[in-house]
């Protein structure tokens, strides 16, 4: 069953009035993974999609929903799956890639059958992330060989972290999309830190590997204007393009950024010292 929410676009002016409630109405989707549903909220964010799919002991087809008014999901779209949990299996189009924990899936426009299964060892977690595609470009799997892999912090500002750029247009095509998978190293806790925002492009955090019991405090707003949102294991936030996106563990943990808009640059960044927040 594919199951769907709606979210409007804020403007940055606006959202300095938030409070706790409103914050999180806006920007945080709490449940991205229930037991045999694809669960997926739509954004006017560059109307991309986030969700998650989490076969258990049934195949799950990804279904259009009504914001779409196309027959099938893909037919405007792309798509873009990194799997989080146990070894799972994606087919598509009656082709089918076998994504191991961290291993990323490109689905490209046109594609009519996209279905999410289990393989029976362990459980899948399948995180998606979907934007408007102007062309078809061939679906393709990012293997963890296929990774760029960076290492980016110092244990001196608890920031060392490994960067896997996973869909980004050195290793897959895309018209929009680009994700990738960020790990804490143990005793790191900050994440794109120094900050920065991009207004050509939106973007969506989504948390695991939390321990339990731990939280994550989400940092958001303009940069002169931030606000917190706390933060637990497999919860998205979505991050507009006027809002800097950073976080700060109570322990390590990983994440998946994922992005669409009007440039497929990944370093196109305006970043903002720490001491210029306020
Ligand atoms: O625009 C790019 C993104 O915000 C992330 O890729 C940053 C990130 O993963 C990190 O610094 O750890
Ligand atoms: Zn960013």
């Amino acid at each position: 069953m594919t199951k769907h929410e709606f979210r409007y676009a804020a403007n940055p002016v606006d959202a300095r009035k938030y409070g706790t409630e409103e914050l999180r109405r806006e920007f945080l989707i709490d449940k991205l993974f229930v037991e045999n549903q694809i669960q997926l909220t739509y954004s006017m964010y560059d109307r991309y999609i986030v969700g998650g799919a989490m076969p258990v002991n049934e195949d799950l087809k990804l279904e259009t929903i009504p914001y779409l008014k196309s027959k099938n999901f893909l037919d405007r779209r792309e798509l873009g799956v990194i799997n989080v949990g146990a070894k799972g299996k994606v087919t598509v189009d009656g082709e089918d890639y076998e994504l191991n924990t961290k291993e990323a899936l490109y689905v490209g426009k046109d594609s009519k059958d996209v279905v999410f299964s289990s393989l029976g060892e362990g459980q899948p977690l399948f995180y998606i992330n979907s934007a408007p595609a102007h062309k078809r470009f061939p679906t393709k799997k990012v293997g963890a060989k296929d990774a760029e892999v960076v290492q980016l912090g110092d244990e001196k500002y608890a920031n060392k972290r490994v960067l896997n750029k996973l869909i980004v247009n050195s290793i897959v095509e895309t018209c929009q999309l680009q994700m990738g998978l960020t790990e804490l190293l143990p005793g790191n806790v900050w994440n794109t830190m120094p900050a920065h925002t991009h207004s050509r492009r939106m973007e969506a955090y989504f948390y695991f590997n939390l321990e339990e019991g731990q939280a994550i405090c989400h940092f958001m707003g303009e940069p002169q204007h931030t606000r917190h949102i706390f933060i637990e294991n497999n919860q998205a936030v979505l991050s507009p393009e006027w809002s800097i996106h950073s976080g700060s563990g109570t322990c390590n943990y990983s994440f998946v950024w994922g992005m669409a808009g009007e440039n497929l640059d990944y370093g196109d960044m305006d970043v903002c010292a720490p001491n210029e927040l306020k």
